[in-house]
């Protein structure tokens, strides 16, 4: 039987010295609308597929939890670099890094992640507890390595619910750490847990608490998985709120609603649309 070359994870040593595009920094600023994806094992056809038909409308690919380790280095190696050619933001999955603090590999962590050429991590506490120091210990950690810093609030354990007074407290520090944005936890299936409830609507008590407890929401990036989801907060929030774990098939389903150009969000979406785009469509 066939052997297959797994990625080597911790101790890939293939260096990729090719760096991001620039081109996409202005405007991923966080007045801008950040779509960040979750991939949870696409192979490169399904990739390629996935960066020629939303790289323009992407932010951020996430190699979701710990599959990272699980590849084919050549693989992985593939998909880091078409994303970064691409100006994406590309990182492992927040699990990914809970798993080596709690092996007590953090130092290994941030090495391969950065010879592998991840341009991003995120620093989450969803399944295992993290001290305030210890978090900002890694952030910081993060940051001396050339990487942006996403953190996530929330635990991923079925029926934790957002507290708007702890996230608050978190955000602030994290954002003071040096973080680039909060995400908030809704996991990978948007049911039973962060904002939303076993039906995946959301609870609107909670959020309207986060909103008046840390009104900086364009900080904050929601992980919205579901349609019902992506359109409340897109209604609340307009086209520029933040939205992650939208799986890759959706990308471009997304921006439609970013631009008002499906009926759920006819009506507001302001994103853009030039007379350019819509000539060359005809
Ligand atoms: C899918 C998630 O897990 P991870 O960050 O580990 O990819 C998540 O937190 O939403
Ligand atoms: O593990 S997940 O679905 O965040």
């Amino acid at each position: 039987m066939k052997s297959f070359q797994r990625a080597a994870w911790p101790n890939q040593l293939h260096d990729p010295s090719e760096q991001r595009s620039p081109k996409c920094e202005a405007d991923r600023s966080t007045e801008r609308g950040q779509t960040m994806i979750i991939d949870k094992g696409l192979g490169r056809h399904a990739f390629d597929d996935l960066i020629e038909t939303s790289a323009d409308f992407v932010d951020c690919i996430k190699l979701g939890f710990g599959t990272a380790p699980l590849y084919k280095t050549d693989l992985l190696l593939y998909k880091i670099e078409l994303a970064k050619r691409h100006g994406l933001h590309v990182m492992p999955g927040g699990t990914l890094l809970e798993t080596a603090v709690s092996q007590d590999i953090v130092p290994l962590f941030f090495e391969t992640a950065c010879r592998l050429g991840f341009t991003a991590i995120e620093v989450s506490d969803g399944t295992i507890e993290l001290s305030r120091a210890k978090r900002t210990e890694l952030i910081q950690e993060g940051l001396r390595h050339g990487l942006r810093v996403v953190t996530e609030y929330g635990k991923k354990l079925s029926g934790s619910l957002v507290d708007a007074s702890e996230l608050a407290v978190t955000a602030d520090s994290d954002l003071e750490a040096g973080a680039s944005l909060v995400t908030i936890e809704a996991r990978e299936s948007g049911v039973g847990v962060g904002l939303f409830d076993n039906q995946g609507d959301c609870r609107q008590d909670a959020l309207e608490s986060v909103c008046r407890i840390f009104p900086e929401t364009h900080m904050l990036m929601w992980e919205a998985p579901l349609k019902q989801q992506q359109v409340l907060l897109l209604q609340k929030f307009g086209p520029n709120v933040h939205l992650g774990n939208i799986q890759p098939g959706e990308a471009l389903a997304l921006e439609t609603m970013r631009r008002g150009l499906r009926s759920d969000t006819f009506k507001f979406g302001v994103r853009e649309l030039s007379a350019e785009a819509l000539h060359y469509m005809i």
